[in-house]
């Protein structure tokens, strides 16, 4: 087994060499390794279709990879299930919208706690989210519904960290709002990040989360194209213009970028 293949244990998350798919259908990942520190944002940019959701999906149990390993703070959890991977300390924040606008934002939050016994616990979790997001705090009896987009995002944040998880994954969460509830929810990625959850962010406004982010992975066709420190990637002038729009750039910076898996 190459080094490649070992998890490092200093990692939170480690896909090594991850191939997956969906059904009898053609690999959509295909030898994929990408590696999220401690206390780290890293951010995967890439073409549509690239595989990205996919990647989450997978750290997720949400889909099962044919190869490779998946392995928390080096411990093997390849092929777990979805709940087994919440327990293992990965939780997904899914594409689109997903709150109960019926329920309450405290009611929302709570779903996140499910797997919880502890009312101290709990109680301790609660604390945590209405300090870290304080719309949380100050919507906790309003229904769900009746918040903005932005402001329903950050439930879901705060759902999703009920679980003290090691990782957030998060799957587009700007998606559908507008620049300033979106110039929130990334404050709110940093904030996670900076208070010790790690954060595995997928975001098509590649250019925003790549600021935000510490490290950065550009996928196509289900590898690992390049990877490095995010304000590489954003200095990058040929990354620019193929996945950030840029029209040019001024500096070069790829002596830090690895072709390739982190
Ligand atoms: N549930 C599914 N069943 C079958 N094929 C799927 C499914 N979900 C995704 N795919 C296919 O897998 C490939 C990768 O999709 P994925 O959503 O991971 O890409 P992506 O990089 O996140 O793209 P986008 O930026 O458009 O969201 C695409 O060809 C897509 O059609």
């Amino acid at each position: 087994m190459g080094s490649e293949q070992r998890g490092s244990g200093e990692h939170l998350l480690e896909l090594v060499d991850v191939e997956a798919g969906y059904g009898r259908a053609a690999l959509v990942l295909r030898g994929l390794t990408v590696r999220v520190p401690p206390a780290s944002v890293v951010c995967l940019v890439g073409p549509n279709g690239a595989g990205k959701s996919t990647v989450l999906k997978v750290a997720s149990g949400m889909l099962t990879p044919r190869s490779g390993r998946i392995l928390v703070c080096g411990k093997d959890v390849t092929s777990r299930r979805p709940q087994q991977m919440l327990e293992a300390g990965l939780s997904h924040v899914l594409q689109g919208h997903s709150v109960f606008k019926e329920m309450t934002v405290a009611e929302n939050v709570l779903l996140g706690a499910y797997t919880l016994r502890d009312r101290s616990e709990i109680a301790d979790r609660v604390a945590y989210v209405k300090e870290l997001f304080p719309v949380v705090a100050e919507r906790w009896d309003a229904l769900a519904g009746a918040l903005s987009g932005g402001q329903q995002k950050q439930v879901e944040f705060a759902r999703s960290l009920m679980v003290s998880p090691k990782v957030v994954l998060l799957d587009e969460p700007s998606m559908g709002l507008d620049p300033k509830a979106t110039e929130t929810v990334f404050a709110q990625v940093a904030r996670m990040r900076d208070a010790g959850t790690a954060v595995l962010l997928v975001e098509q406004n590649a250019r925003r989360a790549l600021e935000v982010a510490d490290l950065g992975c550009v996928l196509d066709l289900g590898r690992v194209h390049i990877s490095g420190p995010a304000s590489d990637l954003l200095a990058d002038p040929q990354l620019g213009e193929l996945y950030l729009g840029n029209r040019r750039s001024s500096t070069a910076s790829s002596k830090t970028l690895k072709t390739g898996s982190q």
